[in-house]
């Protein structure tokens, strides 16, 4: 299924030209295919029937009505944050379904989710155990748990991505997991029921996630062989895209395991957590060329985006496709540089690129679907762009562009004695 795609020479979200969505809209504009949201969707839940569950993560694209797309087709969450959770609610997800990860949950966002009635905790710390234990107490409630294991394993991605090796802040070692989950079982308010693991992002090859789910498989037969009850198994997400060439991840062989490893120990829900692979290639950036700047050494296109709306090539040095939006017949291509307005180096898009654009013109820059919008920034007082969702020839803008008065808002002038 091909959500973006040229016909002609315009460039068009299903049957949406994205140039006529820049007029409306105007620039920076995400662009989201609710067509690419639910394919991505149905390449997990085809080959995942309940009682397993995808609860997909938040972070990746929080907008409201693609997590409200994405409760009708029936998925979990799994979120980092009480913001997140509050967004999950706003849009129509049940506390129920939701799974919350993270190493820093603060007591508020503990006692949040508790009055919620959450469906689980993926517990990171034996510190973190006590906390709930605690709030949980003063309540008067038993809250879910499930502890997050860090199986030590490479997971061959960019290192600031990478969550799964021993060396990272996230999940609680193998070698302690045994003892925080016998401490939990001693404990009256937590109800001990998974584990979970998340190796990291963008992870192009199976073997580093058949080689967790081995070693949680074994933890589980442990847990099983010491009389503790382990339900659920939660192996997270991390289920990379080609954004350049690489080769597409087959999830159908993965998912196809571990249902085949749970049936054999029997009485285990298996649950994932993928972000990026549902949203990932079902958004594009558009944005205008401001200037073309030839040099000597190089050639820019300054862009009226910036790394504070697409924070990942500056960050990771990431790349990203970039398309122009309308073709030009017999309009050489150059060999520039795309960047944007912001007052640092390391605000580009793209570093020797082939185009042909102008002043004027517009650039679609491709998946930037996932860790896109939800990782922009006000950086140089610049206001976050517009998102809109097309759905056929329908678009709907699902997020206005951000006045620039909301900038300051909230912000106080020292009073006359100050
Ligand atoms: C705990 C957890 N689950 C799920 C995800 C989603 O990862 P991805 O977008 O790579 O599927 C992340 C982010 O890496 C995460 O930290
Ligand atoms: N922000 C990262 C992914 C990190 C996932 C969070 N655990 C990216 O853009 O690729």
């Amino acid at each position: 299924m091909m959500s973006f795609t040229y016909k002609g020479n315009q460039f068009f979200a299903e049957e949406c030209a994205v140039a006529d969505l820049a007029k409306a809209h105007g620039t920076p504009l995400f662009v989201y295919s609710k067509a690419a949201i639910e394919a991505n969707w149905q390449q997990f839940a085809q080959h995942w029937p309940a009682p397993h569950k995808l609860c997909y993560a938040v972070k990746a694209n929080s907008n409201l009505a693609v997590l409200n797309l994405l409760a009708r087709l029936g998925a979990g969450f799994d979120i980092v944050s009480g913001g997140e959770l509050a967004r999950v609610l706003a849009a129509g997800g049940k506390a129920q379904d939701v799974v919350f990860s993270g190493v820093g949950k603060s007591h508020d966002e503990i006692a949040y989710a508790l009055d919620q009635n959450i469906g689980c905790f993926n517990v990171e710390s034996a510190a973190e155990l006590e906390r709930i234990q605690n709030i949980a107490s003063e309540k008067g409630v038993v809250a879910p748990i499930s502890i997050r294991v860090n199986p030590d394993v490479d997971a061959q991605t960019h290192p600031y991505i990478a969550t799964g090796l021993k060396a990272n802040k996230f999940g609680i070692a193998m070698t302690e997991a045994l003892d925080v989950f016998r401490r939990g079982a001693t404990l009256a308010n937590l109800d001990m029921r998974g584990v979970d693991c998340h190796i990291g992002s963008q992870i192009l090859s199976p073997k580093p996630f058949l080689d967790a789910a081995e070693r949680m498989f074994d933890l589980i037969t442990k847990l099983r062989g010491e009389g503790i009850q382990i339900t659920h198994l939660d192996m997270g997400g991390g289920f990379g895209i080609p954004y350049q060439q690489e080769e597409k991840l087959e999830v159908s062989g993965y998912l196809q395991t571990l249902q085949e490893k749970a049936e054999k120990l029997g009485n285990l829900k298996l649950m994932l957590e993928p972000g990026r692979a549902i949203v990932g290639n079902a958004g594009i950036m558009v944005t205008k060329v401001e200037y073309y700047k030839p040099g000597s050494e190089k050639n820019f296109l300054l862009v009226d985006a910036g790394m504070n709306d697409l924070l990942r090539p500056s960050l990771y040095n990431a790349y990203h496709a970039i398309v122009p939006v309308e073709r030009h017949d017999g309009v050489d291509e150059q060999l520039v540089d795309v960047v944007g307005p912001v007052c640092e180096t390391g605000d580009f898009f793209g570093h020797a690129r082939h185009l042909a654009a102008q002043e004027g013109d517009m650039l679609a820059v491709m998946n930037a679907g996932a860790y896109g919008f939800t990782m922009a920034s006000n950086y140089n007082t610049r206001p976050r762009a517009a998102e809109v969702m097309v759905h056929g020839n329908t678009a709907t803008l699902v997020r206005e562009r951000e006045p620039l008065a909301s900038l300051w808002q909230g912000e106080h002038l020292l009073g006359d004695d100050a």
